[in-house]
């Protein structure tokens, strides 16, 4: 298989007395759509918060396309290709869909900040790009209609695909989804799916965090079953749905 955009080496993460994640070492292949499933508490999340900087390891190493980036903040790990969203919505509820997705793109700016203030050209010049570029994300993921409306009063299965597109629009290498499909209604999912796979024929890698089985089975070529703090079983899903170990850590 090709090359490893996010690895995780004998990574350890406590809680107080509690060990969250234990020695986890897997590693996310270029363009892979790789599921990251277990029962509840498993330490899913944990995982997802490492490699995002939101919390440091105990003890361990976090590599993102080979360069070592244990301990550092989110927006240094952001700034070099990691995009994630979160289990709650994190949307601006009185802006339009299409200022959302902007500020996905605005990490890529260059007029900086005082030039937007006061509107210099250059700045002016960029907002028109940043637009055209935002409105091209939404087209790609199936959303230009939304553009103008104002996110929060969408539907929920919508906001989440707002949440989907601002992570996407930073044009990340690796995107880390925490349980999308979440509240998703059935046609919501399939365009949740085809929207993962846009992702990933554009070279992006997903790790996908989902309780929904039926979702994950569909669209992930490889899955890791997390049981407290522990890597049970990997491969692929019809392998890892007979595996003994994982029915007995989902039927209790
Ligand atoms: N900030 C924290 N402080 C204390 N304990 C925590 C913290 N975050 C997670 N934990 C604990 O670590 C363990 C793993 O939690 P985590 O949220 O990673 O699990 P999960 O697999 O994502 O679960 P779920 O599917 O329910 O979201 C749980 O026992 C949880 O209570």
């Amino acid at each position: 298989m090709g090359v490893p955009v996010l690895e995780f080496r004998q990574v350890s993460k406590g809680f107080g007395g509690l060990m969250a994640l234990y020695d986890l070492n897997f590693s996310l292949m270029e363009a892979e759509i790789l599921g990251l499933i277990g029962p509840n508490g498993a330490g899913k999340t944990t995982a997802i918060n490492l490699a995002s900087g939101l919390i440091k390891p105990q003890s361990g190493q976090i590599f993102l396309a080979g360069e070592d980036i244990t301990g550092l903040p989110p927006w240094r790990i952001a700034s070099l290709g990691l995009a994630r969203s979160f289990q709650h919505l994190e949307i601006l509820e009185d802006f339009s869909v299409l200022e959302n997705v902007m500020v996905g793109l605005h990490r890529r700016g260059q007029a900086g900040f005082l030039a937007a203030l006061f509107r210099l050209p250059g700045a002016v010049r960029e907002e028109k790009k940043l637009r055209e570029e935002a409105l091209a994300v939404l087209e790609a993921l199936g959303l230009k209609s939304l553009a103008f409306k104002i996110a929060g009063t969408l539907p929920y299965g919508l906001q989440r695909q707002v949440v989907l597109a601002r992570a996407w629009a930073s044009r990340p290498r690796v995107i880390l989804l925490d349980e999308p499909a979440a509240g998703l209604n059935a046609a919501e999912k399939k365009q949740l799916i085809r929207n993962i796979r846009h992702i990933q024929s554009a070279g992006c890698a997903v790790l996908l965090v989902e309780h929904d089985m039926a979702l994950v089975m569909e669209v992930c070529e490889r899955l890791l079953v997390l049981n407290h703090g522990r890597l049970i079983a990997q491969g692929p899903p019809r392998e890892i749905q007979r595996h003994p170990e994982v029915v007995k850590a989902y039927l209790g």
